[in-house]
This record gives C-alpha cells, structure tokens and sequence, in this order.
C-alpha cells in the first residue's frame, strides 16, 4: 500500500468571516503528483499555505509526514515551497545562488552545475538574477528548490513565466522527482502541465 505522506480533510478557512475553503480534503502519497486546479480566488495558495503551515486553517486536519505542518526549520528540511519569488541576495550571480543552495542543505540532488545545465540557466550563470527574464528567474527558484534535498514539494503556479518547452522539461524533472520518492502537490492552471507530470487533479470551486 502507498505510504501516505500528505492528509488533509475537511480543511476550512475564512478572511473576515467569508469561508475560501470549505470542508476541502486532499490526500497524497509517496511517489505521488497532486495538481490543484480551479478559478481565480478558489483557494488554491491558500491550499498550499496550509499544507506549509503558514496558514492555520479555521477547521479540519492537516497532517504533513505524520504530524502537523509548522513553520520551522525541521518541517523545512522536509519540505520546499515555491511561490512568490525567492529574495535574491544582493551581489550573488546565478551560479552563486545554486551553490549557497547546496552548501546550506548537504547532500544536494544536484550539483550547481548539472542544475544549470538542467533548468536551461548555463548561459547565464554569471547574471545576477533580478537583470534576468520573468522566466528565467522562474527557473532559478525552481533550480533552487529542486537542487535541495526534500521530500515533499509544494509549487504555487510553477509554470509563472515559462515558455511551452521549459514547461515539457519541468513536467519531466517532476515526474522523476516522484520516481525517486517524493511527494508533489501543485497548484496550477496549466492542466497540460500536469497531465504531462501523470498528476491527479483535485478541483476546487468557490466556497
Ligand atoms: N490573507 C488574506 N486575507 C484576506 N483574504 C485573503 C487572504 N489570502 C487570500 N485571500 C482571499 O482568498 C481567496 C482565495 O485566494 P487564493 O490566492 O488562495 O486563490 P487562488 O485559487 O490561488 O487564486 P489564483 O488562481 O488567482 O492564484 C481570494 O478571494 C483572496 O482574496
């Protein structure tokens, strides 16, 4: 049987009394791709805020690698969110970011080189990240995120700025991070995108 690493039932959060989700459940497993999909403003980050446990939700049971999300460090040695774009550090060039990446967080999935060989980033390795594309700093955070060790990823709208064939390539690099184990929920509106990644869909309509 799949070992369960994601258990989320009858999840209910308000802002000012107005409920975004309503009694939503989402369950994954080892190995497993999870796309969460529907309208603008049906609850999607907020989903994923949860399962990050930066958002406590008003009801129901989250329950991430067998205990409750929290935001500390152990949880996020697990677990990586990408979302809003990362902070750059000031002077750091591209390669400079990979390389802090994977000498904060040992034992690294890829060395700095192969990720900027596998996020398309290798002629810009000596950028500094804000003088590049939307795009392109997309890839850098993901890069960023898939470099680390971890076991569950959680991704808010991945595909943000990239073009048809990064999107192919990241459907790729995903599938194969769930070969290798790990967990994936996105949320997306790039049903093709997770089609392409062999994710289940879970949609969410308005509260
Ligand atoms: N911190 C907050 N305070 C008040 N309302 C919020 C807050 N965060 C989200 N909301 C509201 O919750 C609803 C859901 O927002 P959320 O960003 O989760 O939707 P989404 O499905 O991810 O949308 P999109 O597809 O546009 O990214 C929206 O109506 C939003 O205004």
């Amino acid at each position: 049987m799949t070992e369960m690493i994601i258990q989320a039932r009858n999840v209910t959060v308000e802002f000012g009394g107005a409920a975004v989700l309503d009694g939503v459940d989402l369950a994954a497993g080892r190995g497993e791709i999870v796309a969460v999909v529907g309208e603008n403003g049906t609850g999607k980050s907020t989903l994923l805020r949860c399962l990050a446990g930066l958002q406590p939700p008003a009801a129901g049971e989250i329950g991430v690698l067998d205990r409750p999300p929290a935001d500390e460090p152990g949880f996020w040695r697990d677990v990586v969110l990408v979302g809003d774009e990362p902070a750059w550090y000031p002077g750091l060039t591209v390669l400079e970011h990979l390389e802090l990446m994977a000498s904060v967080h040992g034992g690294s999935r890829l060395g700095a080189e192969e990720a900027l060989e596998s996020f398309g980033l290798a002629g810009r390795r000596d950028m500094a990240p804000p003088a590049m594309s939307t795009g392109q700093r997309q890839r850098l955070s993901l890069a960023m995120a898939l470099l680390r060790p971890s076991r569950v990823l959680l991704l808010d709208e991945p595909e943000r700025g990239l073009d048809a064939a990064f999107r192919a390539r990241l459907a790729s690099i995903l599938t194969a991070y769930a070969t290798a184990g790990g967990t994936v929920v996105l949320a997306t509106h790039d049903p093709g995108l997770a089609r392409a990644a062999g994710a289940r869909f879970i949609v969410l309509e308005a509260a």
